[in-house]
């Protein structure tokens, strides 16, 4: 690798700036805009997750990353090696470098553990987690997002081929302030009363209610009396706090609105 040796450590593994992928019409499907502007930096030693919906560009930015995708514009550099200028010789000379080293500098993987046993998995964690800790830069996508969450310090998330969340693992799923708050009931429920049709309510028959909210935008004392005020009784009250599937849905969802210029709020959760 001409610009960079392996023993020299750029800050950054990876860098992109306004990286798009447009693959061609062909036959009665039209072009598709599989990414679109998207910048990213990965610092060296990270352990890094991909996290989107199906058709979101995953597999599209990590191809173009591990030199199988050629990109239609903007800038990606792998371990100071721009990917632009040549994309078959990168792509010879990542394997050279590939084939001269144990511990490669940056690995990137596209749903490494997608479709395999659950003690192959553990192996192929336990392999990739060595490498992060002798110091390889790990880029992988994962539709898994409990692995994302146990295995990454950083992680994105794409949407709709844009980048919607960078950051770390940490601040990603204290960033988010969604709850669920569930309250049993004394009697059973065959519905969701219709007084509480303005909450996101969901029963757990027959007499559990589980609602989500946002701690900046309601609190939990309100949700208690709208749920007394329909009527029901309330024996016991318990709350969770987010996790990264819900952080993951919602930011998703807000850039999938900020696209098309609706408010996120709107729209109710998704089975995740
Ligand atoms: N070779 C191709 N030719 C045309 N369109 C493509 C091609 N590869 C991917 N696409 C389209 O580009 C978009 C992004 O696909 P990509 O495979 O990058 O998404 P992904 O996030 O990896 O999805 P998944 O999780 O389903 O693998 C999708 O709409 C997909 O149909």
């Amino acid at each position: 690798m001409s610009r960079m040796s392996l023993q020299q450590r750029p800050t950054l593994a990876v860098e992109i700036a306004g990286l798009r992928k447009t693959y061609a019409a062909r036959g009665p499907a039209p072009a598709k805009e599989a990414l679109r502007g998207i910048d990213l930096a990965i610092p060296t030693g990270a352990f890094f997750g991909l996290l989107g919906p199906n058709g979101a560009g995953k597999s599209t930015l990590i191809g173009i990353l591990a030199g199988l995708v050629a990109k239609t514009a903007g800038v990606a550099t792998v371990w100071g090696v721009d990917l632009a200028t040549d994309p078959i010789g990168v792509r010879r000379r990542l394997m050279v470098a590939k084939a001269m080293v144990h511990d490669p500098p940056v690995l990137v993987l596209d749903e490494p553990t997608a479709g395999v046993d659950v003690e192959l998995r553990e192996q192929l964690r336990r392999m990739i987690r060595g490498l992060n800790a002798r110091g390889t830069t790990i880029v992988l996508t994962t539709h898994y997002l409990e692995e994302a969450e146990t295995l990454c310090d950083r992680i994105a998330i794409i949407g709709n081929g844009r980048l919607v969340a960078h950051d770390t693992t940490a601040n990603l799923i204290a960033r988010v302030d969604d709850k669920a708050l569930t309250v049993a009931l004394d009697r059973d429920l065959a519905a969701v009363p219709a007084a509480l049709a303005g909450l996101d309510a969901a029963l757990e028959p027959p007499r559990r209610l589980t609602v989500r909210y946002r701690t900046g935008e309601t609190r939990g004392e309100a949700i208690l009396d709208a749920i007394r005020a329909a009527g029901l009784p309330i024996l016991d009250v318990s709350t969770r706090g987010a996790d990264l599937n819900v952080s993951f849905l919602r930011l998703v969802r807000e850039g999938r609105a900020a696209d098309e210029g609706a408010p996120a709020h709107a729209a109710r959760p998704e089975a995740a």
